[in-house]
């Protein structure tokens, strides 16, 4: 399938003060989001996933590589073409009650990407704003309340709506429903997914969560110190991991109710910092298979399948797979993967 979101050879690096040496934060990532597919990207806290997300969007200024959304040259665009092209995508937050400004009205809030975007007059903002409330299932009253007069759902289908104002193509979603209480997230990973199929909407869907990632997913990238180590389907990223640290990852995460003793894989110490990178795999100092060859160079991707790629000098070979620990083990507390 063509790709309507594609990212080449991304890196992202940030100053630190007082030392030389930038953060690697996205450290030569590829990605390919088919239109109206959703990429359901994972990974610990500080893997490097929202970066990513920004970049896309061109929310921050990519040190190197290719960002491509529809026809355009994402990053080539200047300053005019830019803000015209903003209207094409947007972006989806964790916490509405943090990224939504409280002294605005709703009204306020949902209208001003059209101010900012469109020709669109008083009248015709008016009702687009109805439009949209009527889209994410809320009633028009709300128009004219506070932020902290809505509930924390109601105001996430607020930050939907806002999104959607301009009738974007693609959204990054950056776990939208992880500040949500349990009983609503459901209702509005449902209106999400109603969304992206009546409107055709591309999704970066960005999740510590990996059972709303399988439920939201057309495809998995598993990230790690800012690079993806394995990217493929949904259902053979998620059922079927290969690279060592997605098998570890996903282990971790396993839901507690199923009929066999999950195996839970332990990783020794602690994510190396992105300052420092280590030399070839990210994932070689943490991984209990690691040999000579990991610390020379970036591992190739390996085809598992068509569309499944492992970057793992072990798959190819088949000598991947983390041996089962004995039942009782300790359990590794791999930050940010729960099953919440
Ligand atoms: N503006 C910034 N300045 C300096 N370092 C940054 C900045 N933004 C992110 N980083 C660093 O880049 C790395 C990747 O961060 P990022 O937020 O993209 O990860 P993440 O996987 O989205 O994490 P989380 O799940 O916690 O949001 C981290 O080490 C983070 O500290």
């Amino acid at each position: 399938m063509t790709a309507h979101v594609e990212a080449r050879g991304l890196v992202k690096t940030f100053p630190v003060r007082g030392s030389r040496s930038p953060v690697r934060a996205v450290n030569g990532v590829d990605i390919v989001i088919p239109r109206g597919r959703t990429l359901g990207l994972v990974g610990e806290s500080g893997s490097g996933k929202s970066t990513v997300g920004r970049c896309l969007l061109r929310l921050l200024e990519p040190t190197e590589g290719t960002v491509r959304h529809g026809d355009h040259d994402v990053l080539a665009m200047r300053a005019d073409q830019l803000r015209r092209h903003r209207a094409r995508s947007a972006m989806v937050f964790q916490d509405p009650y943090e990224s939504l400004n409280p002294r605005m009205r709703i009204r306020s809030i949902v209208e001003e990407p059209l101010m900012l975007h469109t020709d669109l007059d008083g009248r015709g903002r008016r009702q687009r704003a109805a439009e949209l409330m009527r889209m994410v299932r809320l009633e028009e009253v709300h128009l004219e309340r506070f932020p902290h007069e809505l509930s924390g759902g109601q105001l996430q289908r607020i930050g939907i709506a806002r999104a959607l104002a301009t009738d974007p193509d693609f959204l990054v979603l950056d776990e939208p429903t992880s500040s949500l209480d349990l009983s609503v997230r459901a209702g509005v990973l449902r209106l999400l997914k109603r969304l992206q199929r009546e409107l055709d909407i591309t999704f970066l869907f960005i999740s510590h969560d990996l059972t709303t990632v399988a439920a939201m997913s057309d495809d998995v990238a598993v990230m790690y110190l800012g690079t993806v180590v394995e990217q493929g389907p949904a259902s053979e990223v998620l059922e079927n991991p290969q690279h060592p640290y997605s098998q570890a990852l996903l282990s971790a995460a396993l839901p507690v109710t199923t009929g066999a003793r999950p195996v839970r894989h332990v990783l020794e110490g602690e994510t190396p910092s992105p300052v420092d990178l280590p030399p070839g795999c990210p994932f070689a100092p943490r991984c209990p298979l690691r040999r000579d060859d990991c610390v020379t160079g970036m591992p190739a991707p390996h085809a598992v399948t068509e569309q499944h790629l492992a970057h793992c000098v072990r798959v190819p070979e088949g000598t991947h797979i983390l041996p089962a620990r004995a039942p009782g083990d300790h359990v590794p507390a791999i930050s940010g993967a729960t099953t919440r």
